[in-house]
């Protein structure tokens, strides 16, 4: 339950079938999930960059950016992992009413977090796409050295090797980053939005 009482929802004039309508595609959420390191930035990137030139009007909100604003007073305790997503999840809403692909990279370690997501949306707005990449790999780019810090102590309660990383059960697109390239994995998404109608 929320804090706020007296508050009335407003409808708005222009509707979010109306934005669709004009910008000619539907506007969905594409929540990438998975370890530091699988690949999630660098796919939801070069994916909005395919969008882009498709004309298809987006947006990537990633986990390191948005805790630099939004989500600076937030940590990386259970709870604040799950209040990050939750708001995300918000963003990401409003994102889609406003006509827009919006992607997400976050790790979003707890599936309870995902779910949520999931059902604040309707049911062709999300597409949970798990980035799949096993631990030693990731661990191995370490492309900001932040394992090596984990493993030192340096960093506590780092994903995947001091606090848990729930696999998603039944995602509607898996991406195995250890055996694909970065360009088949963004052939492989747009290969499942057209063949679902999103673009
Ligand atoms: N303790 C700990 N655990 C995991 N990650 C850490 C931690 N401390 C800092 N970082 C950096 O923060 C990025 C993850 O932020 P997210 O908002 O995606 O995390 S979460 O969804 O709330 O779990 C993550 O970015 P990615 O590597 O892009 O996943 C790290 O760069
Ligand atoms: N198939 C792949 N897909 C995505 N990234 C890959 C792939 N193969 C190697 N990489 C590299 O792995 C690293 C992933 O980092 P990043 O995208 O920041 O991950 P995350 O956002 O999940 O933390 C990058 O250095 C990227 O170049």
């Amino acid at each position: 339950m929320g804090k706020s009482t007296n508050i009335v929802w407003h409808e708005t004039s222009v509707t979010k079938e109306d934005r669709r309508k004009q910008n000619n595609h539907h506007s969905f959420v594409i929540w990438f999930t998975g370890l530091s390191g699988s690949g999630k930035s660098t796919i939801a990137n070069a994916l909005a960059k395919k969008l882009f030139e498709k004309e298809i009007k987006n947006y990537v909100l990633d986990g390191d950016n948005i805790r630099h604003g939004l989500n600076r007073d937030l940590g990386f305790s259970d709870k604040d992992r799950t209040e990050n997503i939750r708001r995300i999840g918000e963003v990401a809403k409003l994102f889609v009413d406003s006509g827009q692909v919006v992607l997400t990279a976050f790790i979003s370690p707890f599936r309870t977090d995902r779910e949520l997501v999931r059902n604040l949306l309707e049911k062709d707005e999300f597409i949970e796409v798990y980035v799949k990449c096993p631990l030693e790999d990731c661990e191995k780019r370490d492309p900001k050295g932040l394992y090596k810090k984990a493993r030192e102590g340096i960093i506590p309660e780092f994903t995947g090797i001091s606090s848990p990383y729930e696999e998603p059960i039944d995602p509607e697109i898996t991406l195995e980053t250890n055996k694909y390239s970065i360009d088949q994995c963004v052939e492989q998404l747009i290969d499942y939005l057209s063949s679902k109608n999103l673009i």
